[in-house]
């Protein structure tokens, strides 16, 4: 977001209640600076900022969950990282070992909105800098970003968020001489009442315009408009459960949904949730559901089940549970891994097997296939924000063409008679419906065998009139049981299924 330019001269171009004092940030910048108090010494990994640990007796409240966000938007906004693996790796970093799970959350819902609203923040940020910030000063836009997110998304009083961003920036190791800078600006922001509101021009400024266009020539622009304005929203904690889904809603205190869902409202660690130690479900969105129930309710129980690009597991899991005898194949060692203590946790088990699917040959066939292919994923934007800033158009074709390899060699995998279920989780038709024209047309031996509604709580306006299953994140499964005062999130990830027979 931020953009570069080679030659700056660090003004605001409204200074509003605190004067920048340029000729002594130039010629010193580091004159008369207070560095915030530290207590005791600061960890090896601390140093690269020089920020002190989070147990430091005279660290400023919520400064260390500020570094988490900033640190976070860093990596999707300039390293071009996957927010979740992001996160990943902060929550496992040294230096943020003793942060409260309150201040992880803190930190990960700023990252969020952060990203979500990145552009329409960065532009209100733009309007009050003389020029861009360089790339050398990546980190301080992202400070600046993520004040603004706080300031004028999330309603943190102005003073703690002000100050916190001003010894972010004394803390940083380059730029820190723009601590009166991120001042001015960010108290410009608060002066001016800035604000950015959920209205339309909004909610399409926060998505890169082809994306908008796509989704506008492909649903309409009144559900082009939905579609955004849903995937702006913190998902639900939606979880498959091995059996008795009213009965863990009740006792979790969610909703059971008509797709055999139970929906919670998100907060706190999941490991602490009843249920995660003894292996009785696993986080799973209710659409990401479907393509495996479709499958296993096309089979029946104790079929073989061939679950193709598996990890991390949420599909594999679904198919044990249910008995079939599933073999699960992922190219990657280190997700194939994580499949395997997934299953471990949840007492399932499946064949694993590291293989590239275009060329996997084993010696047998299935009663099923299910292949969750790799895709531009924009049907998940609100679990995974980092997709409007990392995705590129031409993602859809060169991920569309992958798919179509990938189907190839899958179509021999599949029995005579038995059933083919291709899945993405992409709102563009060319990994979905036009993928699929394009599949039945070159493989007579294949046939749709229609989604009716009802199948494992699809509703008839979830199904394409081929008879493909078609979810958009606007869409809300039926609640069939909920709680006393509890009212979960709206909404699913954008997903396709197509179900075939081999003839
Ligand atoms: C959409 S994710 C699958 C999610 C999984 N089915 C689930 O429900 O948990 C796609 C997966 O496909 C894997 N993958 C990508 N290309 C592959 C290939 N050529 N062969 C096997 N796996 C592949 C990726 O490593 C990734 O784990």
């Amino acid at each position: 977001m931020v953009t570069h330019c080679a030659r700056h001269r660090w003004r605001p171009r409204t200074l509003g209640l605190n004067r920048v004092n340029q000729k002594q940030s130039k010629a010193n910048p580091r004159r008369g600076k207070r560095r915030p108090a530290t207590s005791g010494p600061v960890a090896k990994a601390d140093q690269r900022i020089g920020v002190p640990k989070s147990t430091g007796k005279n660290t400023p409240p919520g400064l260390v969950a500020r570094e988490l966000a900033v640190d976070l938007v860093v990596a999707v906004l300039t390293q071009n990282r996957a927010f979740d693996e992001a996160l990943t790796a902060a929550f496992a970093a040294p230096r943020y070992a003793d942060l409260e799970a309150r201040d992880r959350g803190l930190a990960r819902q700023i990252a969020a909105t952060t990203l979500r609203y990145a552009r329409p923040l960065q532009a209100r940020l733009d309007s009050r800098l003389d020029k861009p910030l360089s790339a050398r000063y990546a980190r301080i836009g992202a400070i600046l970003l993520t004040a603004a997110a706080q300031l004028c998304r999330l309603a943190i009083p102005p003073h703690a968020v002000i100050s916190l961003a001003v010894d972010q920036t004394r803390y940083a190791r380059a730029g820190s001489h723009l601590d009166k800078l991120v001042n001015a600006v960010l108290r410009g922001l608060v002066r001016d009442g800035v604000s950015v509101s959920s209205d339309r021009e909004t909610i399409r400024e926060t998505l890169p315009g082809w994306m908008w266009l796509r989704w506008v020539k492909n649903y309409g622009e009144a559900t082009a408009q939905d579609i955004a304005e849903a995937s702006l929203q913190e998902a639900a904690l939606d979880l498959s459960v091995k059996s008795a889904p009213p009965q863990w809603a009740e006792r979790l205190n969610g909703a059971a949904l008509a797709t055999d869902t139970v929906r919670l409202v998100p907060g706190g660690r999941i490991e602490d949730l009843e249920g995660f130690a003894s292996g009785d479900w696993w986080v799973q969105d209710a659409a990401a559901a479907l393509p495996a129930r479709l499958a296993s309710l096309t089979v029946g129980p104790a079929a073989e089940v061939a679950d193709l690009c598996a990890a991390p597991g949420g599909k594999t899991a679904l198919l044990a549970a249910t008995g079939a005898r599933v073999t699960a194949v992922e190219i990657s060692a280190d997700r194939l891994q994580r499949l395997a203590a997934n299953l471990d946790r949840l007492g399932l088990s499946a064949e694993l097997v590291e293989a590239d699917i275009a060329t996997w040959n084993p010696a047998r066939q299935f009663d099923a296939v299910l292949l969750d292919a790799p895709c531009t994923a924009t049907g998940t934007i609100r679990r995974h924000p980092d997709i409007i800033h990392l995705k590129r158009e031409s993602d859809v074709a060169r991920l569309a063409t992958i798919q179509a390899s990938l189907l190839e060699n899958a179509v021999n995998l599949v029995r005579p008679g038995g059933c083919l279920v291709y899945c993405t989780c992409s709102l563009e038709p060319e990994e979905g419906e036009q993928q699929m024209s394009a599949f039945l047309a070159s493989h007579p031996e294949f046939e749709v065998m229609p989604i009716e509604p009802g199948l494992a709580g699809i509703e008839a306006s979830w199904i394409t009139p081929e008879g493909y299953l078609r979810t958009l994140p606007s869409f809300t499964p039926t609640i069939v049981a909920e709680g006393d005062g509890v009212s979960v999130p709206k909404g699913m990830d954008g997903f396709f299924a197509a179900r075939l027979r081999r003839l």
